[in-house]
C-alpha cells in the first residue's frame, strides 16, 4: 500500500509550519494535524479538553466513533523545545493519511496543551514520525504512524516534499521520481536516541568557499528553522550588514533591507541552497524594519536541527529499513 497527502503552509506570509488532512475513527473525523519527524506522539486537540483551551481547532470526540477503544489506565505527557507541551489519556481508531489506513492507531486525546497550542488555530495536533523510542505513553508506550503502516507499505519509507508559501506532499511507501531531479544522496542514519539524526558534510556562505566540516543534526519535518553551531551561524552573519545576536529577540536579527547572502549545506557529494529571500524568516513584529534571520544558533537547543528550511530546498526521503538511512536529492 501507498499514501499521498498535502503538506500546506499554516501561514501565508511564512512557512512556519506545514498541516496534513488527517481523518481519524468511523465516521470519519478530519482534522488538519503537523507532521513532525522530531518527535513520536500522535496527538490531537480532543473533547477532553476544556472549552477554555480550544480557540478554533477541529477536535476529534472518541466517544462519536464507533470503532474508537479507551486505551484503559495510559496516559501521555510531552514538552517541546520551544516549551510549548500537552498531555492526556489514549484511544485507538483508525487513522487514514492520503488513502493510507492503519487500523488500532494509538491516538492521544489532550486533556490540557500549552497556551501555544491554543493560540494556534490551525494546528489541531501532531502526528509523530520520530522512532517510536520517543513515544511518551505510558506505562505502555505506543507506536508511530509510520511504524504502525510499515509493514504493509510497499517500501519502509515516507518523503517530505515541503515548498516555500506553497503546499508540498508527505508520500508513504514510495518514492516519487516526479518530485525529484538527479541522484538521491543517501547517508546514514543515527536513530538514538530516536531522532533522524544524520552527518551534513558541510556548509557555505553565499558565494565563499565550501568548509568541509561533518555536522551532525536531526532531519525536523516539525521545526520551522535550521538551529546550527556558533561557528558557522557567527560565519553567516558576519557578512550581514548590522545583524547583531539580539537578546531581547531571542536570537539573529537584522535590518529587513539588509542584502542576504545564500546558506549552502551539503550531504556527501551533494550541495543544497537556500536562497536569500528565505533566509529572512519574517519581521520581529508585524511592520517592524528589524527582521529574524532563517538560521539560529544552536546553542540554548542542545541539539543541530534541519528544519522546514532546510527541508524545502530538497526532496527528502526517510528510509525507515533496516539499517535506517535518509536521502536527499533536488527538485
Ligand atoms: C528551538 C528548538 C526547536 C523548536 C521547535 N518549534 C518550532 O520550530 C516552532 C514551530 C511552531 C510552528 C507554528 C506554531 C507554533 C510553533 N516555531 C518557532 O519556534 N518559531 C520561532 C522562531 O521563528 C520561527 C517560528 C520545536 O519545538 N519543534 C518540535 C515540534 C513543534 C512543537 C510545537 C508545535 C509545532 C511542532 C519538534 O518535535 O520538532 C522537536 F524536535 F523540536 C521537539 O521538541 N521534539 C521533542
Amino acid at each position: 500500500s501507498t499514501g499521498s497527502a498535502a503538506a500546506v503552509p499554516i501561514n501565508a506570509e511564512f512557512d512556519i509550519a506545514y498541516v496534513t488532512p488527517v481523518t481519524l475513527g468511523t465516521p470519519p473525523q478530519t482534522l488538519q494535524l503537523d507532521f513532525d519527524s522530531g518527535s513520536s506522539d500522535l496527538w490531537v486537540f480532543s473533547s477532553h479538553l476544556p472549552t477554555s483551551q480550544i480557540r478554533g481547532q477541529e477536535i476529534y470526540a472518541p466517544n462519536k466513533s464507533s470503532t474508537a477503544k479507551l486505551l484503559d489506565g495510559h496516559s501521555w505527557s510531552i514538552t517541546y523545545g520551544d516549551g510549548s507541551g500537552s498531555r492526556g489519556n489514549v484511544y485507538t481508531d483508525n487513522v487514514t493519511v492520503g488513502g493510507l489506513m492503519v487500523e488500532r492507531q494509538a491516538i492521544e486525546c489532550a486533556q490540557q496543551v500549552s497556551s501555544s497550542f491554543t493560540s494556534e488555530a490551525h494546528i489541531d495536533g501532531l502526528v509523530g514520525l520520530g522512532f517510536s523510542t520517543l513515544n511518551t505513553v505510558s506505562p505502555k508506550s505506543q507506536l508511530t504512524f509510520f511504524d504502525n503502516a510499515k509493514g504493509a507499505l510497499d517500501s519502509p519509507v515516507f518523503t517530505a516534499d515541503l515548498k516555500h508559501k506553497q503546499a508540498g506532499t508527505y508520500d508513504f511507501g514510495f518514492i516519487d521520481k516526479a518530485k525529484y531531479t538527479g541522484e538521491i544522496t543517501y547517508v546514514p542514519v543515527n536513530n538514538d536516541p530516536g531522532y533522524w539524526t544524520f552527518s551534513s558534510s558541510g556548509y557555505a556562505v553565499g558565494s565563499g568557499n565550501f568548509s568541509a566540516s561533518p555536522i551532525s543534526g536531526i532531519a525536523d519535518t516539525g521545526t520551522s528553522l535550521i538551529y546550527l553551531p556558533t561557528a558557522v551561524v557567527t560565519a553567516y552573519y558576519r557578512q550581514v550588514q548590522g545583524a547583531t545576536n539580539s537578546r531581547s529577540y531571542g536570537g539573529y536579527v537584522f535590518p529587513c533591507s539588509a542584502t542576504l547572502p545564500s546558506f549552502t549545506f551539503g550531504v556527501g557529494e551533494a550541495r543544497f541552497t537556500i536562497p536569500p529571500a528565505y533566509m529572512s524568516y519574517a519581521a520581529v513584529t508585524p511592520g517592524s524594519s528589524t527582521c529574524f534571520g532563517g538560521l539560529q544558533s544552536s546553542n540554548g537547543v542542545g541539539i543541530n536541527i534541519w528544519g522546514d528550511l532546510a527541508l524545502k530546498v530538497a526532496f527528502v526521503v526517510f528510509n525507515g529499513g533496516t539499517p535506517p538511512t535518509i536521502g536527499w536529492a533536488a527538485k
